[in-house]
């Protein structure tokens, strides 16, 4: 099991084509129940998980549409359906955002970490499933105006939102990790 693991997290990949199916509830919750499992420092729990599918999409991109009209001046109105398809790009939209606490031990950027954990987490176990996934954000995620029409908290923060589905290039290359660049061991 351990190197199998291993070679699990090693050759995992971001599939940006994906076609349905996406998981049933039941495969969600086993997915997200151990996406919940991520280190979480003073054990608050700082996850919150929203999916998006079917026609549930269209509020998704009815608010990618009305996130450009705000932030981008004198947007054509022809460019609407285009900023809807892009909640229509996979099956299933995976928001997962930090709900961020006030905590005398633990600061907002622990929080944060520990949702980008938990994401990590999802991506493995949509895989381990046999879905694929992409994880995606933009600066439209980082704006008070998305966290609004969202009807998220002023204190939350968007994680990510993670596209789902079937891949359709189930092969894709891995890519070399460079590890040797990256890694120092200190010894003495
Ligand atoms: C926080 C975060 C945000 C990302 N946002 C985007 C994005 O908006 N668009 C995109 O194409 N890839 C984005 N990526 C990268 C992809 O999820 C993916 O890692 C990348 O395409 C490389 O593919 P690989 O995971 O197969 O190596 C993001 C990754 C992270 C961790």
């Amino acid at each position: 099991m351990s190197q199998e693991f291993i070679k699990f997290m090693r050759n995992r990949v971001s599939q940006p084509i994906l076609n349905e199916p996406a998981p049933n509830v039941a495969e969600w919750e086993l997915i997200l129940d151990a996406a919940s499992r991520a280190a979480d420092h003073g054990n608050l729990k700082p996850w919150r998980f929203r999916i998006y599918e079917g026609e549930g999409r269209n509020q998704l991109g009815q608010i990618y549409w009305r996130h450009a009209m705000a932030e981008v001046e004198s947007i054509a109105d022809s460019k609407k359906e285009a900023f809807i398809k892009k909640a229509y790009r996979a099956p299933a939209i995976l928001l997962i955002y930090a709900h961020v606490q006030d905590h005398s031990k633990v600061p907002a950027i622990e929080q944060v970490m520990a949702v980008s954990a938990a994401a990590q987490q999802a991506l493995l176990g949509l895989n381990a499933l046999g879905y694929g996934a992409i994880w995606r954000t933009g600066p439209a995620c980082f704006t008070q105006a998305t966290k609004d029409l969202l009807s998220l908290k002023e204190e939350d923060q968007i994680v990510g939102l993670i596209y789902v589905g079937t891949a359709k290039d189930a092969g894709k290359k891995v890519l070399d990790t460079k590890l040797s660049d990256r890694l120092e061991w200190v010894r003495d």
